[in-house]
């Protein structure tokens, strides 16, 4: 496939090295206003330009990772010059019925929410999109299938899912980088402690994705009675760990909703 992807910051950028990387055969054009950041991506078969109209006739799939402020201006470049084209937008907050609109009925609206983990294939890609637009839709979950798991949602949980599966991944780094520095504090150097910390949140997250079971589950196969990691749990939920995770993430998603 021929995928545009218009915006080269960290989401477009994280898409087009994993397309690189883990689907190949895709044919990858990324655009954004100054490119000397990204021209690294030409060696790695991409085309890089300055022009969001570049080529774009012939793409299969337009992808927008463009902040919400920057839609309209992108739309009237490409409107004039594009039809019965996927636009897949990244775009957090744009709901399909407001993409639609803008595009017009001659093209298909589909939303995608990626996070920066496509780079290394490892996204979880939530896709919504419209019945009319099931078979279109297909190719979008292919491509991102090979980024990651791409499971459709229905759009009510799009903002939801921004947050779960994107915001996510900052998340989750700051439970790593707390974890680390706990482990300096506990005797280790800090590239060790990371080493160690982020290759123990690998393992629990595999370990889940591979028996599917609650993590209480898993815990309790950890927690040896008296032992220490039921004193350390128990510690952490004292001082509110599980409901500081939640109320963050309720907060980022009402940040979305505005
Ligand atoms: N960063 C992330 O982890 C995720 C971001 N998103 C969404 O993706 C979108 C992009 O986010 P980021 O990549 O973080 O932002 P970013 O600021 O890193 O990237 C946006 C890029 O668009 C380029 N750009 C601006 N105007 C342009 C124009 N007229 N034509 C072409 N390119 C233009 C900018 O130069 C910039 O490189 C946002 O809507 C965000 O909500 C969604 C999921 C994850
Ligand atoms: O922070 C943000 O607004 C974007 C959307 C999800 C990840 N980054």
């Amino acid at each position: 496939m021929k995928v545009h992807i218009i915006g080269g910051g960290n989401l477009g950028v994280s898409i087009a090295l994993g397309l690189s990387k883990f689907s190949p055969e895709n044919q990858v054009t990324i655009t954004r206003r100054n490119t000397s950041s990204i021209l690294y991506l030409e060696k790695l078969g991409a085309t890089v330009s300055t022009n969001n109209i570049h080529q774009i006739q012939e793409a299969d799939v337009i992808i927008l990772t463009i902040k919400p402020y920057q839609v309209d201006t992108v739309l009237a470049e490409i409107l004039p010059v594009i039809s019965n084209k996927i636009i897949a937008s990244a775009v957090s907050g744009l709901s399909i019925e407001n993409l639609q609109n803008k595009i017009g009925t001659a093209n298909s609206a589909i939303r995608i929410m990626p996070n920066i983990a496509a780079q290394f294939g490892a996204s979880a890609t939530c896709i919504a999109f419209h019945e009319k637009d099931k078979d279109k839709a297909q190719d979008v979950v292919s491509l991102f299938q090979s980024l990651g798991t791409a499971p459709i949602i229905d759009e009510k949980l799009m903002d939801a899912a921004t947050v779960l599966a994107a915001s996510g991944t900052a998340f989750a780094l700051r439970y790593i980088r707390a974890s680390m520095q706990a482990g300096i504090e506990i005797g280790f150097d800090w590239q060790t402690a990371l080493a160690i910390s982020a290759q123990t949140v690998k393992g629990a997250a595999e370990m889940l994705l591979e028996e599917k079971v609650h993590p209480e589950q898993l815990i309790d196969r950890v927690t040896t009675p008296q032992g220490c990691t039921i004193a350390g749990l128990n510690e952490m939920e004292m001082h509110g760990f599980s409901s500081s995770l939640i109320r963050g993430i309720k907060t980022s998603l009402k940040q979305i909703k505005g």
